[in-house]
């Protein structure tokens, strides 16, 4: 049985600005986005990375999205891209970039996969760009870094590691970070958070509530900007997990994804120590 997320592990290393702060000294965060009818995932996740404290966030998209994008987005910034190559050069200045939510199940998502993993930034990939390489696992786990974090629910999960669950969910986590050498976060009611070294924690203030389209691009968004902040991996991940728990039992019934980036000031109040 491996510890429960206790705050008390990771509350200390939460990246707060100091008086010298800047926004590109904050840290800055990229989001892909899929096309012109897959927006609102990459806008939820940009969102949430904008609330935990990356000091400026970017949207990445397909042309086409651009004229959609651009009416729905204030704080958060836009550009457009073409290619891989060109979404790696966009990508180049960022701290941390968030790809996978409705991105596409194609062949330029994984191009686009394969892109940021020649830049410097740590890569939170989820959702769509975990399912793509279903066929193909060893094609994504080439592409990963130990700064990097893969968020799969059991669906995914089980789509990069046939049959790994069988093990149980924790021992099945702790394998999967190993093999591919990066965290792992497998998400579920109660979320269990794997490190390559072999660290692992259960989370355990999960809420139904978050049973809702779009909670897990939130949380995408969450960990992309706390390792925007150059938070650890795997206290990015496990302080993300919790506050995006704490920020639905805040909210309780009704809740739903949009909810959630509102909710996070409450729950750094929470945790700040100043
Ligand atoms: N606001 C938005 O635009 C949203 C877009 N989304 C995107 O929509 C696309 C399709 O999402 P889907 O939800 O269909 O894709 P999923 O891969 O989540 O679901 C496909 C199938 O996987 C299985 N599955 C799903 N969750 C599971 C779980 N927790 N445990 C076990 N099996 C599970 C189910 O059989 C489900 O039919 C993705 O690109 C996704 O990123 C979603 O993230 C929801 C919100
Ligand atoms: N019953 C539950 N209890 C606690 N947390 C849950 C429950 N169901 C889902 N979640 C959380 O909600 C999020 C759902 O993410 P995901 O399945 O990727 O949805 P989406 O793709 O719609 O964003 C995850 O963080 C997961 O841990």
């Amino acid at each position: 049985m491996n510890p429960i997320n206790d705050p008390m592990t990771w509350q200390g290393r939460l990246p707060w600005p100091g008086a010298e702060a800047h926004k590109h000294a904050r840290g800055r965060l990229g989001v892909v986005s899929g096309g012109a009818l897959s927006t609102g995932a990459a806008r939820l996740a940009a969102r949430a990375g904008l609330r935990i404290g990356a000091g400026l966030v970017k949207l990445f998209c397909p042309p086409d999205a651009a004229p959609v994008l651009a009416p729905t987005l204030e704080a958060v910034m836009l550009a457009s891209f073409v290619s891989g190559d060109q979404l790696a050069e966009l990508a180049q200045p960022m701290d941390a970039v968030v790809i996978g939510p409705a991105a596409g199940l194609t062949d330029a998502t994984a191009a686009n996969v394969a892109a940021l993993a020649r830049t410097g930034a740590a890569l939170v990939i989820d959702a769509d760009a975990l399912t793509l390489f279903r066929d193909r696992p060893g094609d994504l786990f080439a592409c990963l870094d130990r700064d990097d974090v893969l968020t799969p629910h059991e669906g995914e999960f089980e789509r990069l590691f046939p049959g790994l669950l069988a093990k149980g969910r924790e021992a099945a986590a702790i394998e999967a970070a190993e093999r591919v050498g990066c965290v792992v976060v497998l998400k579920g009611s109660a979320t269990v958070i794997a490190a390559p070294d072999g660290r692992c924690v259960v989370n355990g203030n999960g809420a139904p509530w978050l049973a809702t389209a779009g909670s897990g691009d939130v949380l995408a968004g969450m960990i992309g900007g706390l390792l925007a902040q150059h938070m650890d991996s795997f206290d990015a991940a496990c302080a993300a997990v919790w506050m995006h728990a704490d920020a639905a039992g805040r909210f309780g019934p009704g809740l739903i994804a949009e909810d959630l980036p509102g909710l996070i000031p409450g729950v750094l109040a929470g945790l700040y120590p100043g």
